[in-house]
């Protein structure tokens, strides 16, 4: 079986009745909201939160009934993606440049669930390149200070032109190689300005399921 689809539908047996549930972007988690969808149609009361236009689409035609991110103060648990996750399940997430509303919703997520395929697993995040979402405006000047902590910043494009977020912003996938702190460049990111949010997430996945030719196996949070 597909890994991705493996691991994805190993995440559904997280999920429980009445809960609100953060409905991530990608094509790992995308099978796991189609088996929601299957759940929900056989009865299962859920209500889910999407992470992008991509995914709030897909959950209205499988029939999953939704909640305005206004009228939600918390959510139970977070199914998403990573492009990349460590040992300390640090993760790079933005390949499919949703990364400003993943980590809004995972921010107010009582749980964090990451569904993988073992080829995202490593030992230092890096190798993929960050994704940052940048403000239009001024994001050749964004770009070079973004360059100043180490790595080079690429706009990321479409066959129409630069490739545009679901906020109507641009995305610099900035090309570090290795990244030492992710906790410190997280936050040197965000204070710069023209960056949105950028796709480090620390100290926030709880639990990882993997996808690999073996099966699948979980990795949790050490406290
Ligand atoms: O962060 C993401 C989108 O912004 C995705 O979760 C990440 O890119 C993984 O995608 P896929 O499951 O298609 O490999």
């Amino acid at each position: 079986m597909d890994k991705k689809k493996l691991a994805a539908e190993h995440a559904v047996a997280s999920i429980e009745e009445g809960m609100v549930l953060g409905l991530g972007t990608g094509s790992t988690v995308y099978w796991m909201i189609q088996k929601l969808g299957e759940l929900v149609k056989e009865g299962l009361n859920i209500k889910g939160v999407p992470t992008s236009q991509e995914t709030e689409a897909l959950a209205l035609k499988l029939g999953i009934p939704l909640l305005q991110l206004a009228d939600v103060h918390e959510i139970d648990l977070t199914i998403d993606g990573a492009d990349e996750v460590s040992a300390n399940l640090e993760l790079i997430k933005g390949g499919g440049g949703a990364l400003f509303r993943e980590k809004m919703i995972a921010s107010i997520s009582r749980r964090l669930l990451i569904v993988v395929d073992d080829s995202k697993v490593v030992t230092t995040l890096g190798k993929f390149p960050l994704p940052v979402e940048v403000v239009p405006f001024g994001w050749e000047l964004t770009s070079r200070k973004l360059s100043r902590f180490g790595c080079k910043p690429v706009l990321r494009t479409t066959a129409k032109g630069p490739f545009i977020t679901d906020n109507g912003n641009y995305i610099l996938d900035c090309h570090f190689d290795t990244i030492h702190n992710p906790e410190e460049l997280n936050e040197h990111l965000n204070l710069t300005i023209g960056v949105v949010e950028n796709g480090l997430f620390v100290n926030m996945a709880n639990t990882i399921i993997v996808g690999s030719n073996e099966g699948v196996y979980t990795k949790k949070k050490s406290m």
